[in-house]
């Protein structure tokens, strides 16, 4: 599913955020990115969305070589990758319905189709009754489950989450991850940077520790690793 090898990041000042990375992640995985404040981490994620070009080395995801693929296919491989993020990045003025409803009209599926599939993944997500609601309206551990909602509900493969539990409490982290957990119970792919001792040492996951821009560590079942 993602294959990187020999991957460096130098960005245009001249910080090198990732020093020659080598990994492979599975079809089906969980797994915590875990490291010290400036590793790499965000930098990591984003080259998989290709938010962000490598400066050398190879990354493949979805078995397309992101290296080589024309900047035009990009929103089209953007399609079959949910992405999370801590802030929810939710568009302010659109209910929770529109902000999902919008993944699928720009691959223009139908009305009844669109109405059929937001409901579902609102559904999965505890909040069918907010559908009408303006992100404003909503708690942040609500806002943060219509933002996964709209990560999935095109049914990606994968699912990459930058600390998804970063502006939310202890309690409305742990209903976060029961959802992300459920998601990968159904067959997707999670990718979550996370700085939770809790939650990576309570929901045992594999753990890859990025410092300096190397990977230091990958665990099956790891731990978070570090004091906070
Ligand atoms: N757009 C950018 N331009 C220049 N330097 C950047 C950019 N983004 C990140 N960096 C630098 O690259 C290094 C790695 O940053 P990155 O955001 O990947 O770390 P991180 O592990 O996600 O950190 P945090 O846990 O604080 O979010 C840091 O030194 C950072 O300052």
């Amino acid at each position: 599913m993602i294959d990187m090898q020999g991957v460096y990041k130098k960005y245009p000042n001249g910080v090198t955020a990732l020093n020659g990375v080598d990994v492979t992640i599975e079809q089906g995985e969980f797994v915590y990115i875990v490291g010290p404040s400036g590793a790499g981490k965000s930098t990591f994620i984003k080259l998989i969305f290709r938010e962000v070009k490598p400066t050398n080395g190879k990354v493949v995801v979805n078995n397309v070589n992101l290296q080589k693929v024309k900047e035009k296919r990009i929103p089209h491989i953007r399609r079959d990758i949910g992405v999370v993020y801590q802030d929810f990045k939710l568009l302010p003025k659109l209910t929770v319905f529109e902000n999902i409803a919008f993944a699928l009209e720009v691959i223009e599926e139908t009305p009844k189709n669109i109405r059929r599939r937001v409901m579902e993944v609102l559904d999965l997500v505890g909040l069918k009754n907010k559908a009408r609601f303006i992100p404003d309206e909503l708690s942040g551990g609500e806002q943060q489950r219509v933002s996964i909602a709209r990560a999935i509900v095109n049914h990606p493969k994968l699912v990459i989450a930058d600390e998804p539990t970063g502006n939310l409490d202890p309690d409305t982290s742990w209903g976060i991850m029961n959802i992300l957990e459920e998601i990968n119970a159904r067959g997707t792919t999670i990718i979550m940077a996370t700085h939770s001792k809790e939650i990576v040492n309570t929901v045992k996951k594999r753990v890859i520790a990025i410092e300096g821009g190397l990977i230091v560590r990958d665990e099956h079942r790891g731990e978070y690793g570090y004091e906070v």
